[in-house]
């Protein structure tokens, strides 16, 4: 159904042409009591139409097909969407007769705001905007308005201002205008319309995605009273005033700004009676302003001691930015993939790229996993720029409020954060880059559940901007876009500083002499470690399991103690001895028997990071040492605590979870040891091997960062499985195309695109029936499109149970994105589940997690 092929290529005004969505084919506008079934919105293909005429946005599929992004939006502009500008050409053709005369003559006078909801019912529905409200409503502001027999108004986000007609004059009005500017642009608009029908979410969830909640109540602001003087005061009038009322008056009128009675009491040297009476008499006038707290505590940023300068480039990062500069000259919206290897100075790439954009007066968006994780980019970003944004998790909302206005108003160079940032309001955009592309935290996995790679493409390419993704080891995705001439590839297969790749040594588990006696600690790693301690040189041990042991198990009965709700096993936490679920958090005190049949000696089997501590400290009893997982870590700063301590060489062995594998660059740390490099392995989970070989790169790219070289160990079960080959030899090449092949064997992303939806509810067998009937309509809807989409399920997915939820899921599969969601939006628009039943489904669009 796809005509993208012959698609033309995107005109360069895209980014003026508005995205419009159709509405769903029962929507009807409670705003109206007319009611004419969507009459302005020309794109009223709704579902049940003509499926040809519908393969609209939803045609992006997963990466590669993103650069496919631009030609389906223009035609998409074109054929389906009213731009504002040509409101006129759209109305004839809609009402195709010509409208009689009386209606020419008033018709200008209708203008109408489409709202749509966060709650449901969720829009878009028309309202008339009265005309006090013309000058003030743009799209991207919130609003209030009636709906349905409600009492109240109701609040919505305003995503268009059109022209109406003489019929659109019984809608009934917008009650108010919520905000005095619009939250939103008008590109960040076309963005939320875009997620919304990409996602299958509504877009009034999007725009509270968009806008943090700490903007929204507008977090750590006050309202403050500000005067000017009256209009047409007289000499003679203020002449007449007491003389503390007239000091003042002239005060306001000679500073020519607004002030508050407490400014005005200062300067004028008085009480603020004499204002209290000057605003009585009317000849001063309040105006209501809200603003930020003075007092906003902005938590003190620190880097963790680094003292980086700016380097001369090596060859690789000259060629890699002239590249990048050149992307950003050219003012199209393009994708480039920056692989670098470990260690081959990406940031450096980045931070120099980002100087050329604000040299032109624009700003850029770095995009990371996770900022508290790194310090470190965070201090070489701000030692860099004058005016940097950090937004992380742990900062207040006032904080948080502050610094989204600072960016809105032009006054930040770079915004630096987490997958949220791709929303920053930046008004000049020029770049944006996503480092670690790969890294899974940018998918999020609560509605909306969308990709920050796959945003960021479709923010960068409607502004005309490049998007740059960097990697060591980049996602399968970026690989076929790059594969397929949808991202550039500019490769940087070297270290900075002549370093060499570190020598990686497989040990082999299954070799009772290589284990050594008992313990997570081979024989050969514990040589190492000794070696290293010698050397007086640092340690990362990286073990992807938290808590103590993660199963609690009697020997006697076999019984596995296990979560009530979710029937995962629990794990032993050694602090505190608790036993905790790491799906829920359901905690209980670690049984001391079993709790099925009494025995008295229950066994803790299984590895995790607080076991491994406790032997790393028997093994190595002079070392300091230091454990990095969520447990540790919950406390602000206590990451970058450790780092700076790890930096300085207080700490000798840092060991932890996936956190210390990411992007840390510290040039002591003369060996790494992967105690488990299997632990991913084996996820149900076509992606188990990419993970695994990600994780494995990643973490052994953690040494060798200084003139001392380094050395990597990794235990394994399955030294021969080509993840662990690939990882151990450096080889991303290899690995990618062996498991392209894996995927291309079953069509999985990048090769094709699913999408996942969950069936969760409490009782088993009729979660299974809802599942059963979303089955029977999806392949209706896909015989209907007569489309090849492979549908899978419904099944209980691995983890069966989630917080006392019955789960069931279903993968849908196919070469091309568009189909998937197009099958699901005609199989789901309608379908509603009976609230009683508490039963509810999920739709996830590329899924990330299948667990
Ligand atoms: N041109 C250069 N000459 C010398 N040192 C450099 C140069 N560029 C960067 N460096 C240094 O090299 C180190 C590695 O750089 P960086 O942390 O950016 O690597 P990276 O490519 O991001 O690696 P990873 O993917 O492992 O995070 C840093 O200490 C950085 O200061
Ligand atoms: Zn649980």
């Amino acid at each position: 159904m796809s005509t993208l092929d012959s698609l033309p290529v995107l005109p360069d005004d895209l980014g003026s042409e508005p995205l419009v969505i159709s509405p769903p084919a029962d929507c009807r506008s409670p705003g109206s009591p007319v009611s004419p079934s969507q009459p302005f919105n020309t794109s009223s293909n709704s579902p049940g139409d003509d499926p040809e005429k519908h393969s609209s946005l939803d045609d992006l599929g997963e990466l590669a097909d993103l650069g496919e992004l631009l030609p389906e939006l223009a035609k998409l502009g074109k054929s389906s969407a009213t731009p504002p500008e040509r409101e006129d050409a759209a109305q004839v053709e809609l009402f195709e007769t010509d409208p009689p005369p009386w209606e020419l003559a008033i018709q200008d006078d209708v203008m109408l705001a489409s709202i749509v909801f966060a709650r449901s019912p969720h829009g878009p529905y028309d309202y008339r905007i009265p005309d006090a409200m013309l000058d003030e409503l743009k799209p991207g502001m919130r609003v209030a308005v009636p709906l349905g027999h409600r009492k109240k108004s109701t609040p919505g986000w305003c995503v268009a201002v059109k022209q109406g007609t003489a019929l659109h004059r019984k809608l009934r009005d917008v009650a108010e205008c919520l905000d005095d500017a619009p939250l939103c642009d008008s590109a960040l608009v076309r963005l939320v319309m875009w997620m919304s029908h990409y996602y299958q979410v509504p877009a009034g969830q999007v725009f509270d995605t968009l806008i943090p909640s700490s903007v929204r109540s507008g977090a750590g602001t006050k309202n403050t009273t500000y005067f000017t003087p009256a209009k047409h005061l007289s000499d003679a009038e203020i002449e007449k005033l007491p003389a503390k009322q007239q000091v003042a008056m002239r005060l306001l009128i000679s500073s020519g700004r607004a002030m508050t009675a407490a400014e005005l009491a200062v300067g004028a040297e008085c009480t603020e009676d004499p204002i209290r009476r000057l605003k009585k008499k009317g000849m001063i006038v309040p105006e209501v302003r809200r603003e930020m707290h003075s007092g906003i505590r902005i938590l003190a940023q620190r880097n963790d001691g680094e003292t980086d300068q700016s380097h001369d480039l090596t060859e690789q990062q000259s060629a890699a930015l002239e590249r990048i500069n050149a992307a950003v000259d050219s003012g199209r919206g393009r994708t480039l993939l920056l692989h670098g290897v470990t260690g081959s100075g990406k940031t450096e790439v980045y931070i120099k790229a980002i100087e050329h954009v604000v040299s032109q007066a624009g700003s850029a968006i770095v995009m990371v996993p996770e900022i508290s994780l790194t310090p470190q980019t965070r201090g070489r970003f701000e030692s860099r720029f004058e005016s940097v944004a950090v937004l992380h998790s742990q900062m207040s909302p006032s904080e948080r409020h502050f610094h989204w206005q600072r960016i809105r108003r032009g006054e930040v160079q770079v915004v630096i954060g987490p997958r949220s940032a791709v929303f920053a309001p930046l008004p000049n955009l020029g770049l944006i880059v996503l480092d670690e592309e790969h890294d899974t935290s940018f998918k999020q996995d609560s509605q909306p559940r969308y990709h920050a790679r796959k945003v960021a493409h479709a923010r960068a390419m409607s502004l005309g901007v490049p998007l740059l993704l960097g990697s060591a080891t980049p996602s399968m995705e970026a690989w076929h876009a790059a594969q397929t001439g949808h991202a550039e590839l500019i490769s940087m297969p070297d270290r900075v500083a002549n370093r060499p790749m570190p020598d990686v040594q497989l040990v082999d588990l299954r070799v009772r002499d290589e284990r050594g006696g008992g313990g997570a600690i081979s024989r050969p790693l514990k040589q190492a470690v000794d070696d290293t301690l010698r050397e007086k040189g640092q340690a990362i041990l990286l073990l992807n399991r938290r808590g103590f042991a993660t199963t609690i198990q009697c020997p006697a009965c076999g019984h596995v103690v296990a979560c009530p709700d979710c029937d995962m096993p629990l794990t032993h936490h050694r602090d505190g001895g608790k036993a905790m679920c790491h799906y829920c958090d359901y905690t209980i005190a670690t049984p001391p028997w079993c709790p099925a049949c009494r025995f008295d000696g229950i066994r803790y089997g299984g590895l995790g990071t607080q076991k491994l501590e406790v032997e790393t400290k028997a093994k190595f009893p002079n070392a300091n040492i230091a454990r990095m997982d969520s447990d540790t870590m919950k406390r602000p700063g206590s990451h970058q605590r450790v780092l700076s301590e790890f930096r300085s060489g207080e700490i000798d062995i840092l060991l932890g979870t996936q956190m210390i594998a990411k992007g840390l660059d510290f040039p002591n740390v003369l060996l790494v040891g992967v105690i488990n490099a299997d632990s991913a392995l084996h996820f149900p989970d076509f992606r188990a091997a990419e993970r695994t070989f990600q994780l494995v790169t990643q973490v052994a790219g953690r040494t060798g960062r200084g003139d001392r070289g380094g050395r990597v160990i990794v235990q394994t079960f399955t030294p021969e499985h080509p993840a662990i080959q690939a990882a151990s030899r450096h080889d991303y090449t290899r690995f990618v195309e062996e498991e392209m092949v894996n995927r291309r064997k079953f069509n999985y992303p990048p090769l094709g695109s699913v999408a996942r939806i969950i069936i969760r509810g409490p009782i088993e067998d009729k979660t299974e029936a809802v599942a059963d009937a979303i089955l029977a309509r999806l392949e209706s809807a896909r015989d209907l499109l007569n489309s090849e989409v492979r549908i899978l399920g419904p099944a209980p997915p691995p983890i069966v149970r989630l917080r006392g939820k019955y789960r069931f899921h279903l993968l849908l599969q196919a070469t091309e994105a568009a189909v998937v969601g197009e099958t699901i939006r005609r199989a789901l628009a309608d379908f509603k589940t009976d609230p009683k039943e508490d039963i509810e489904f999920l739709i996830d669009i590329d899924p990330v997690n299948l667990l």
